[in-house]
């Protein structure tokens, strides 16, 4: 089924849906990941976006239960050059189109995905309609340019628990308090839910951890009255300025308890530390971001996947620089000079991606151990 991309500049780029009929309004972004479409799919960050894969051949290794970081699919287009109908992987369970078409998200293929990678770099991240409803192109073009975007919204809102759980070796299990037994780890480790993703509480689980969950809007009495040895703040969609209210909360929960976040958790940390977000140009989105670690010149190759950062400028005195990206400056990590609190923009959790990153979540632990 012919299928039109329609961004608001104004470019008008034919493909066809592998999906069957279908409309999607959104951000526009790329990801230069090989690997890992169901993980990327799957990862609460991309909630709103368009996807377009840059490496050309997408569904090869079909899909599977295992491979989901929440329950359901976020962005509300996927576009491939080429998408694979046939799968080949001994973990594969299903195709790729089947799980998009049970998510309800627009499959689009068969156009120069790079060609509009280049475009987003040098013109940056751009709305856009994808569409295979048969209305004039210049009238798609009309509705990108009319969308008023996600910038400020609080989109967590959308994608975090509606109740506390306790993550176990077998999934979400409701609870609404840590487990008694120390049996079920050894560190109580309380998240905040932005749009977590599943590898991040499983690499907890295998740090001794006893892990719960609890919602974005939970309050900084509440967290602390349920004593965690540690508060980890996760990923998340959108603009981290939008987040309604967590800053202030985090504000109160800084110096109390070793505080550790990934991504939107780290921009929320940074504003709650009084620095500021500002949006990147096109965004760091695949498992290829070369970062260096300042305190021992080493590089990490990163998995990335956002579309702000914080403004390495705005760093307050007492909070140090501790990682940036080799690409364009901008800040990785942060770290506070006296108080148990860092964190780091990309997804140390890698999934997909490099593990080079995975010390940090033992960095963690080690922070809980010496505050405790
Ligand atoms: N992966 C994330 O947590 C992304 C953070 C934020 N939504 C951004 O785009 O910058």
């Amino acid at each position: 089924m012919k299928a039109i991309i329609a961004l608001e500049d104004g470019t008008i780029i034919p493909a066809r849906s592998f999906t069957g009929a279908g409309e999607a309004l959104g951000e526009m972004v790329f990801n230069t990941s090989m690997s890992g479409y169901q993980e990327i799919l799957s990862d609460p960050s991309s909630a709103g976006q368009l996807v377009t894969m840059t490496y050309p051949l997408i569904g090869n290794s079909g899909v599977n239960p295992q491979d989901m970081e929440s329950d359901t699919l976020h962005p509300r287009a996927f576009l491939v050059r080429q998408y694979q109908p046939r799968p080949s992987n001994y973990r594969s369970t299903g195709t790729l189109a089947d799980l998009l078409k049970k998510f309800g998200v627009l499959g689009v293929e068969g156009f120069d995905t790079r060609m509009l990678a280049r475009k987003l770099r040098s013109q940056g991240a751009m709305k856009a309609v994808v569409s295979t409803d048969k209305a004039p192109p210049e009238a798609l073009v009309e509705r990108a340019r009319q969308w008023p975007g996600m910038a400020g919204q609080d989109m967590a809102a959308l994608v975090t628990c509606r109740e506390p759980y306790i993550w176990t070796g077998d999934g979400a299990q409701p609870g609404r308090a840590f487990p008694e037994s120390p049996g079920q780890g050894r560190f109580k480790v309380l998240v905040y839910d932005f749009g977590v993703k599943r590898s991040q509480l499983r690499l907890l689980l295998q740090h001794d951890c006893r892990v719960l969950v609890v919602p974005a809007g939970t309050k900084a009495e509440e967290a602390l009255a349920l004593q965690p040895d540690g508060i980890f703040l996760s990923n998340g969609p959108g603009d981290p300025a939008g987040v309604a209210g967590v800053q202030d909360e985090v504000k109160k929960l800084i110096g109390k308890v070793p505080i550790f976040g990934i991504c939107l958790g780290h921009q929320i940390i940074a504003l709650a530390l009084g620095a500021k977000t500002c949006r990147l140009k096109f965004g760091h989105r695949g498992g290829n971001q070369p970062v260096k670690n300042l305190a021992t010149d080493r590089v990490e190759i990163t998995s990335q996947n956002q579309g702000f950062c914080v403004d390495r400028d705005t760093l307050p005195e007492d909070v140090a620089m501790t990682h940036v990206n080799l690409n364009d400056g901008s800040l990785e990590g942060l770290q506070h000079r006296t108080l148990p609190v860092f964190s780091v923009q990309y997804h140390p959790e890698s999934a997909t991606g490099p593990h080079d990153a995975r010390y940090l979540f033992a960095r963690f632990i080690g922070m809980i151990r010496q505050t405790r």
